[in-house]
């Protein structure tokens, strides 16, 4: 069974089928692209895997150490401590608190403590808090972010806040993440830096990962295969060297992107 089965999965809002009889599937260890044009529904495919949306029909299901979870319908906080974590295309972070604390909030899915050791601040809390913040010091020293740990989220340059995602959805010990358009915005030399960081998290934390990007240098470089979205359906699918030569690719981006990596 793969790490992620999607079955003939469709989203509509009212007339419009965002996403439309799609099924693919995410093997343990891979890294999968997902790509198309504007509007052709990845995030909304994005949004369904992740609990935002509740499918129309169709089923998402994801391999728990050979437990089959139908994740199709919960919510988002019940698909993440499932093991799949995301990043988001518009930053989502928590301005307005210390770069710290986002990561300790993400982390706080996990902790084993209850309610009242953390009233009474018992010893356990404690411990388990100590922990916790060396753990997120660690995660932040990954993307060179440890000395920035008490500067406001907010205050942070565009791209340290994308990194800044990618910490807080690592925080929540994914087996699956998802990472939404994590070079938008960046240049070429910060789009070459995420690339490489993208690898290394993977193998370091033994993660399967799903992305969209419009990037086609960083999705054709790092992906082993790519599902390719237009109008709702899945046109293509393959590894890069297939997708770059499929002529439904090729007519769907007008010829453009896909070739110019
Ligand atoms: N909540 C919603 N209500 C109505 N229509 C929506 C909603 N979310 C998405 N859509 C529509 O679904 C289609 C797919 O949108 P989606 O954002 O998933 O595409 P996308 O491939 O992620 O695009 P982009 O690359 O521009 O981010 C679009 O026509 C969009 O307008």
């Amino acid at each position: 069974m793969s790490l992620l089965s999607v079955d003939k999965l469709t989203k509509s809002f009212g007339g419009l089928t965002a996403v439309s009889n799609v099924s693919m599937h995410i093997e343990k260890g891979e890294l999968v692209g997902l790509i198309g044009p504007n509007g052709a529904g990845k995030t909304t495919l994005f949004n369904l895997l992740t609990g935002v949306y509740v499918p129309t029909s169709g089923s998402i299901k994801l391999d728990r150490d050979g437990k089959i979870k139908e994740l199709g319908g919960l919510k988002p906080y019940n698909v993440t401590k499932e093991g799949l974590a995301r990043t988001f295309q518009n930053i989502r972070l928590f301005k307005d608190l210390t770069v710290l604390d986002n990561v300790r909030i993400a982390m706080h899915q996990n902790v084993r403590y209850g309610l009242s050791s953390a009233f009474l601040h018992l010893d356990k809390f404690h411990n388990e808090e100590d922990e916790l913040r060396a753990e997120a010091e660690r995660l932040l020293d990954i993307f060179h972010l440890s000395h920035k740990k008490n500067e406001l989220a907010k205050n942070l340059p565009y791209g340290e806040q994308r990194h800044l995602e990618i910490v807080r959805a690592l925080a929540t010990k994914p087996s699956l993440l998802l990472l939404d358009e994590p070079a938008a915005g960046m240049n070429p030399q910060e789009t070459k830096a995420l690339t490489d960081i993208i690898g290394w998290i993977r193998k370091e934390f033994d993660l399967t990962i799903l992305l969209i990007e419009h990037d086609m240098s960083l999705v054709m470089k790092i992906c082993e295969r790519i599902y390719v979205l237009d109008y709702g359906m899945l046109i293509a699918s393959g590894r890069p060297e297939e997708i770059r030569a499929n002529k439904k690719v090729i007519e769907a981006y007008l010829g453009e992107d896909v070739n110019n990596a």
